[in-house]
């Protein structure tokens, strides 16, 4: 469970004291998520997410998110809408910590999606990738290529300790990512964490997208890769061509790939994957004391570049068009 900052009852209450929901009527810690503190909400006016920014998070960048989710729900994407507290500011703070409340959405994350739902996800981030051009703010990405081999010299001495031999092949792919990493691609804002749980569905209707906390200016189909990797595979590192096929098609079908974004897919792909691999390796071996948190397992990143080392080209990733 992510609450890595407890919030008491009176400070709770001295923060709502600034907005005009109403009156607490519940609020608890959420058992999902490892980046942020993250409760719900319950007051008489409806049900709210609040959040307490944490380790990753810069404070200085928060009015991007914030003002990213409001230009996202206005162009009619079904995401949160930061809620404004009497002085009409969406950003407060709260135990020590930059703290937004945000409007909860219904429906409920997949464990197991199917092709179906894979088609969905891909027209949706393309319909993200759209209704984000018009956006004025940039924020680079600052989890590319050039901070993978930092995050690496941080794990490093410890990580055979993870999986033998995982060092080595980590270096080995970082030198390939290093050498090849596309640029000059179509570029916007892209969500950069699109994985089930960042994903709410009501029936097989996709119904919402939420935590947009490394949301940054990159190429739209790197985002693209990034769900390929969290949606497509499982934990043993089982590639489903069928539902990468999907989740592309879904894509393409709302906005055309280039002939360029299809040729980089494999190398995005790989390095989506390295980008998830370090960042989970360096929390695996760096867990906070006393923090309510599962930190995810790298291996399951570390397989999944094992199947992109050998791909070819995209429709190694069920590419057809
Ligand atoms: N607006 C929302 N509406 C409904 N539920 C939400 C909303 N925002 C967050 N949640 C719930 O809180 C959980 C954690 O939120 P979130 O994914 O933003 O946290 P995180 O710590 O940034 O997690 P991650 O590990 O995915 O980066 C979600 O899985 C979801 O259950
Ligand atoms: N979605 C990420 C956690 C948030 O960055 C992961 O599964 O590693």
């Amino acid at each position: 469970m992510a609450v890595y900052t407890d919030v008491s009852d009176e400070a709770l209450r001295a923060f709502l004291s600034q907005y005009d929901l109403g009156a607490p009527l519940s609020f608890k810690g959420i058992a999902e998520g490892v980046e942020n503190s993250n409760f719900l909400l319950r007051t008489d006016t409806g049900n709210y997410i609040l959040t307490l920014y944490e380790k990753r998070v810069n404070e200085a960048e928060l009015p991007f998110f914030i003002n990213l989710m409001g230009h996202l729900a206005r162009a009619g994407l079904a995401c949160p809408q930061p809620v404004r507290n009497r002085a009409g500011t969406a950003l407060g703070r709260l135990c020590g910590r930059p703290a937004a409340i945000v409007t909860f959405l219904d429906g409920v994350s997949l464990s197991r999606p199917n092709a179906g739902h894979c088609r969905a996800l891909g027209a949706a981030l393309a319909g993200l990738h759209a209704a984000g051009r018009d956006f004025p703010m940039r924020r680079d990405n600052n989890l590319s290529v050039g901070a993978w081999r930092p995050l690496f010299v941080q794990a490093e001495a410890q990580a055979d300790t993870v999986a033998p031999g995982l060092a080595e092949r980590t270096r080995a792919d970082l030198d390939v990512l290093e050498a090849s990493w596309p640029v000059g691609l179509p570029s916007g804002v892209i969500h950069a964490d699109l994985f089930t749980d960042n994903v709410f569905f009501i029936g097989d209707t996709l119904s919402g997208l939420i935590d947009f906390y490394f949301a940054c200016t990159d190429a739209f189909a790197y985002d693209l890769a990034i769900s390929l990797n969290a949606w497509c595979f499982d934990p043993d590192g089982t590639f489903h061509r069928d539902k990468a096929g999907a989740m592309i098609a879904g894509y393409d079908a709302v906005r055309r790939l280039e002939p360029a974004e299809v040729a980089a897919l494999p190398i995005l792909a790989r390095g989506a994957a390295m980008r998830f691999m370090l960042t989970r390796l360096v929390d695996w071996l760096n867990v906070p004391a006393g923090a309510l948190v599962q930190p995810k397992n790298p291996l399951e990143y570390d397989r999944r570049l094992a199947f992109h080392r050998a791909a070819k080209d995209a429709r190694d990733y069920g590419w057809v068009g």
